[in-house]
């Protein structure tokens, strides 16, 4: 009987086990299925320091992409748009743009952590695209998962575009979402994109933080410069060959600079809003560009960062030419990358190349160009701007915001026909010496202003519900 027992235990015992092991098998199974879901990878990857793991966006974000609120389609291959449903049809939707492309980097160049590996060093973390601009595909992914788990059901519906293409123009990702969007017929009430950041310590002379929120952005221009001569014997050459006369060509125009334009743009409005934060006598001179402009303009464009908001700028980014040390070079060419002021045309740009260049043995094509963007409202009824504005200022009190002008270019622009606002505005909180970081080495992101960017999302998000905006008793200055 005893015997009989034993038996009968161990027989349960081996079949609780095996069923045990069957579970946990078809467990692994699923769960191993689902983190190579590569097909609709947002290019979230999470790189460990040796072994990189690929995980999936729908492990990330259990919610954004299960719940029954949250429409999410695959467009040009590889961009995504997220259509989240809300309550009241008569609220014009609005839409939140970043991109999850980047810029190309080269641990070689004197990474402290190398470029692709997410590493934490002393609270930040490094690699490229941590600040252009996956700290916004991530900030804007994480705010609608936080949301969706606490129960929250948006009345005012939305729009998320993350567009694979936006450092080379977006024209495969945000051209395809908004033709996707017109196609159905959809106006935006406001667009808020990547952009300007909270500038603390950058602007010289100015008290506290200041907000910066692109209203407009620069226009852009690349243009090909080539020039051709005779092929030969590097021992029998001639005075010039295309390499001397484009380098001299590319001579002058670094030599001669586009006209300061400082204060006829975005930018005026930019100082007047700041100016009360400035002391005495820069108070009163950015209350008053135009007397001023021609001395701060001169003090601004020592600094890179500020000689953008002064006049359309010139960058040489490209040149080749040559294929052996003892062969004449047949041909030489260079790309020049401009930033148009909105106070210039794309056509007077290519105009004063030309004159400057003076020299009709090298031949000026434009590749790509267009003019300076449209100015998005930022009064006291300008719905996207107030948004905006208020989630900033109850996040951050210390901070001035300010209207100003883009001086990189965004996806954005292809959303034109769909609303006549659009912000464009990270808040990403940039110290002196952070501006270069972005397109440069050792971009980063600290955790805790990751944290802030969360919130930030998160509390626009349920701002945006709101139907209209309070009646405003505030000043200008207060603004
Ligand atoms: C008067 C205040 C001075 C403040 C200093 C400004 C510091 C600069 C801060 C932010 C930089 C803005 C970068 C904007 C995002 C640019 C995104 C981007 O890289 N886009 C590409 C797209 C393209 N291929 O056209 C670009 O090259 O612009
Ligand atoms: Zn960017
Ligand atoms: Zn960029």
């Amino acid at each position: 009987m005893l015997v009989h027992n034993k038996w009968r235990i161990i027989r349960l015992l081996t079949l609780v086990g095996l069923s045990l092991l069957l579970v946990l098998l078809i467990l692994f199974i699923v769960v191993m299925s689902r983190t190579f879901t590569l097909k609709e990878n947002l290019g979230l990857q999470f790189a460990q320091w040796e072994n990189t793991t690929i995980i999936s966006a729908d492990i990330i974000f259990p919610n954004v992409f299960s719940s029954s609120l949250v429409k999410h389609e695959v467009v040009g291959n590889y961009s995504h748009l997220f259509t989240v449903l809300g309550t009241d049809p008569e609220l014009v939707p609005y839409m939140l743009l970043a991109h999850i492309d980047v810029v190309p980097a080269n641990e070689v160049d004197g990474w402290e952590a190398p470029p692709f590996s997410a590493k934490e060093l002393n609270g930040f973390i490094y690699g490229r695209g941590t600040i252009d601009n996956k700290q916004c595909v991530m900030g804007i992914l994480q705010a609608v998962e936080y949301l969706l788990e606490r129960g929250y059901v948006p009345r005012r519906g939305f729009y998320i575009g993350l567009g694979h293409d936006e450092e080379v123009y977006g024209y495969n990702g945000a051209v395809n979402i908004a033709k996707v969007l017109k196609s159905g017929g959809v106006k935006l009430q406001y667009i808020l994109d990547e952009g300007l950041a909270v500038m603390d310590g950058i602007i010289t002379g100015l008290n506290g933080p200041a907000a910066l929120i692109g209203v407009s952005e620069k226009g852009q221009a690349t243009v090909k410069l080539s020039a051709s001569t005779r092929l030969g014997h590097s021992s029998m050459p001639p005075k010039e060959n295309s390499i001397g006369i484009l380098a001299a060509a590319i001579t002058r125009l670094e030599e001669s600079p586009m006209p300061r334009l400082f204060g006829y743009g975005p930018e005026q409005s930019t100082f007047e809003h700041l100016a009360h934060k400035f002391q005495f006598p820069l108070r009163f001179m950015m209350s008053n560009l135009w007397l001023f402009n021609p001395l701060l303009s001169r003090v601004m464009e020592r600094r890179p960062d500020m000689n953008a908001f002064v006049r359309t700028t010139t960058a040489v980014t490209m040149f080749n030419s040559g294929v052996k040390v003892n062969v004449l070079p047949s041909h030489a060419e260079a790309f020049v990358n401009l930033r148009i002021h909105p106070a210039q045309t794309l056509q007077e740009v290519l105009d004063l190349i030309k004159s400057t260049i003076s020299d009709n043995r090298v031949k000026l094509e434009l590749v790509d160009g267009f003019d300076s963007l449209p100015i998005s409202s930022y009064d006291e009824q300008s719905f996207g701007y107030q948004i905006i504005k208020k989630t900033l200022l109850d996040m951050f009190p210390q901070v001035t915001v300010a209207p100003s002008i883009c001086i990189g270019n965004t996806d954005s622009r292809h959303y034109m026909d769909l609303t006549q606002d659009i912000y464009r505005f990270n808040p990403t909180w940039l110290r002196p010496g952070e501006p270069e970081r972005i397109h440069g080495i050792n971009e980063r992101m600290s955790v805790q202003n990751y944290e802030e960017i969360v919130l930030f999302y998160f509390q626009l998000i349920q701002e945006s519900d709101i139907r209209i905006l309070p009646p405003s008793h505030t000043g200008q200055h207060e603004l």
